[in-house]
């Protein structure tokens, strides 16, 4: 099992005598989990997710146990390459140590995901800022990394692409990936994360996992069976905002729309597999979710 990722009283100041954005920072990020960062604008959480991705090091203290397959999403991607928007994937995804074939595979594979097959030969400098934004998101996603960090990488989006990004979310944290991730809207991935820090003060502050799930958004009910003596396995009971008993080893699970289908891939291929008696949208239908 790879070991936790952790920061270990790490600070940051930009300029030798510039004042500390960050200090004293201890974080254990584990394989496996979802974290939110949040804080005021201004409060560090973008230096903080640099930290976490190494894209920036620490002024003092120590990180340790970055996995080797780490992506990013940066705030601001920059347009301006002089590549196409596929040329440019294929390109990352060798520097992420894919084979030539598999990098030109994911490549096309994640721009269909993300709904920009479309602009795959556009050169980069002419995509919009939306089309732009996907190929950021793509470049991330490519080679399955073992840690995620995303900042404020829904921004920009369109509706489809958006709930992708959450299913892949999901996706990484169901095969064992870390994801930390920022976003200014408080509904991102309500309920999932595992833990939520606030940048505050130069430090961070753990957050009180909300007694109420959030339940806002388009769900799914996924009524199962498994054998009579079957336990939902530990990542169905994550993903689900409520599970409910229906009998020996029958559950009624209710979960949000973007991550019923990891849900279920998790269900059919546990061991011994659970038989999924029906999947059916909650009614009434939530407003959808602009
Ligand atoms: N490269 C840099 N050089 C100098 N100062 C910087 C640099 N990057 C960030 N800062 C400063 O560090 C502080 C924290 O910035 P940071 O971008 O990490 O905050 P944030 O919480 O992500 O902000 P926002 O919500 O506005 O994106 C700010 O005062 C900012 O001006």
């Amino acid at each position: 099992m790879r070991p936790d990722l952790c920061l270990r009283n790490a600070g940051r100041r930009y300029g030798l005598r510039g004042p500390w954005v960050l200090r004293g920072v201890d974080l254990a990020v584990a394989p496996g989990r979802l974290v939110r960062v949040e804080g005021a604008n201004g409060s560090g959480k973008s230096t903080l997710l640099r930290l976490v991705a190494g894209i920036d090091a620490p002024s003092e203290g120590r990180i340790t146990a970055r996995p080797a397959r780490t992506a990013y999403v940066p705030e601001r991607f920059p347009p301006a390459l002089p590549f196409t928007a596929a040329g440019y994937l294929r390109h990352l995804g060798t520097v992420h140590g894919l084979a030539r074939e598999a990098a030109a595979r994911a490549a096309g594979e994640w721009l269909e995901r993300l709904g920009a097959a479309a602009y795959a030969e556009t050169p980069m400098a002419r995509l919009s800022k939306g089309s732009s934004q996907k190929v950021a998101v793509a470049q991330a996603l490519l080679a399955e990394p073992e840690l995620l960090v995303l900042d404020e990488a829904w921004t920009g989006l369109d509706t489809e692409a958006r709930a992708e990004l959450e299913r892949a979310v999901a996706e990484r944290t169901a095969a064992g990936g870390s994801v930390v991730f920022v976003d200014h809207d408080p509904r991102r991935l309500a309920g999932l994360p595992d833990a939520t820090y606030a940048v505050r003060d130069a430090g961070i502050v753990r957050q009180e996992p909300s007694q109420v799930p959030d339940t806002s958004g388009p769900h799914v009910l996924v009524e199962v069976q498994g054998p009579p003596d079957g336990r939902l396995p530990e990542d169905v009971r994550r993903t689900a905002t409520s599970a409910e008993e229906t009998g020996p080893g029958g559950y009624r699970l209710c979960v949000p729309a973007p991550h019923s289908d990891v849900l279920l891939r998790t269900l059919l291929t546990a061991r011994p597999p659970w038989h999924v008696v029906s999947v059916t949208p909650r009614t009434p239908a939530p407003q959808r979710q602009r």
